[in-house]
């Protein structure tokens, strides 16, 4: 059985301009173990499914369509109360800059120490044990516990939260780019620790970043969205060699090799469509180098193109084209004047 079934999910925001889908018909599933990368620009609604699944969404967000299966169990049911129960315990999320979230009035050490007791029957010796063990976990010396928030780097908080996230050894994980606050260096090395208490615990863990080098490093699977749906799944090694939708070849291409490196990058132009509107068609066609009319008018459905590996293009087969043509800059400068043009006609 899958840790984590999500099912046709879809979650649309009420604003005062109408309604947005964010996330339009989403369907994977996570294995106990298992580590996914979810990848894609800005807006694409990364934050939102992770929210959805710890019942987090803004007031004006809700999952209008679908199921999310967490052992078997569904969670879009599921009450506040019961819902309570699963966060931290079960299901575990760093999020985006989550070192604000530290109360600035109380040490380190009983902020952990509370969430370990609301969440189990440890009197504050054990509880006090297990924060000493965890702040290990993470690479901070014990007597951090005794700090406020102020008196520590940001990498310190930072690695608090993620002490206080993995604590009660929930079996799903979701970093919601954990460490992009960060200094490179440090953003790296807390990954790896990330990582390898993960593997320790038996976690499964849902890393989120536009990041596409840190998956590769990090996850054994990686989930590619666009618009607010998903456009490719793949195991990493499949998606680093073999990649199929015409977005990751794009995506790719601002991914070096070793030999490309000093070579001006290709980067994909244009920008995600605005999801206030309704979106007809692949939500990728106006930046794609490869469309026809059927892009512009049906949805390509998600397809199977090799083992655990999908693909949401309606030219599946033309892939080995595809990723001859991507790697050339003529192509993408294609997209480009054809963008310009596009723009043009609109605004007469
Ligand atoms: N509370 C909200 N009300 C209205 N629209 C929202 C709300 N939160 C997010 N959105 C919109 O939903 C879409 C998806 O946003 P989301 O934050 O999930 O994307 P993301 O891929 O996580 O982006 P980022 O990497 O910037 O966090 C965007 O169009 C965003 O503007």
């Amino acid at each position: 059985m899958a840790l984590l079934d999500v099912q046709n999910v879809s979650i649309e925001y009420t604003t005062e301009e109408g309604n947005l889908k964010a996330v339009d018909d989403v369907s994977f599933s996570l294995k106990i173990g298992e580590s996914v990368g979810l990848v894609g620009e800005s807006g694409c609604g990364k934050t939102t499914l992770a929210k959805s699944i710890m019942r987090l969404l803004a007031k004006n967000g809700r999952i209008s369509e679908g199921k999310m299966l967490f052992k078997g169990e569904d969670l879009v049911t599921k009450n506040d109360e019961e819902i309570r129960k699963i966060r931290l315990k079960e299901i575990a999320m760093v999020a985006q800059s989550a070192m604000n979230a530290l109360n600035p009035v109380q040490t380190v050490g009983d902020q952990l120490i509370d969430g370990i007791r609301i969440h189990t029957k440890m009197n504050r010796k054990e509880a006090m044990e297990r924060s000493v063990e965890v702040f290990k976990m993470v690479g901070l010396e014990a007597k951090r516990l005794k700090s406020y928030p102020h008196q520590m780097s940001g990498g310190m908080k930072q690695r608090a939260i993620i002490a206080m996230a993995l604590t009660l050894n929930p079996s799903l994980i979701i970093a919601d780019e954990p460490t992009t606050a960060l200094d490179v260096v440090v953003q790296d090395r807390i990954l790896q620790q990330v990582v390898e208490i993960q593997k320790k615990i038996d976690s499964s863990m849902i890393l989120i970043t536009h990041d596409i080098s840190v998956v590769s490093e990090t996850c054994e699977t990686i989930i590619v969205m666009y618009g607010g749906k998903i456009v490719e799944k793949a195991s990493t090694k499949a998606f680093f060699t073999k990649p199929f939708h015409p977005y990751s070849l794009g995506l790719n291409n601002a991914f070096p090799s070793i030999h490309e490196i000093g070579e001006e990058l290709i980067s994909i132009p244009g920008a995600p469509p605005d999801l206030r509107q309704l979106q007809t068609g692949c939500r990728f066609n106006k930046r794609c180098p490869f469309r026809t009319e059927l892009c512009i008018k049906e949805l390509p459905p998600l397809e199977e193109v090799g083992p655990d590996h999908f693909s949401a293009c309606h030219y599946n087969k033309d892939v080995e084209k595809f990723r001859e043509a991507s790697g050339h800059r003529e192509t993408w400068e294609a997209v480009r004047e054809r963008i310009i043009k596009e723009l043009g006609s609109d605004a007469e």
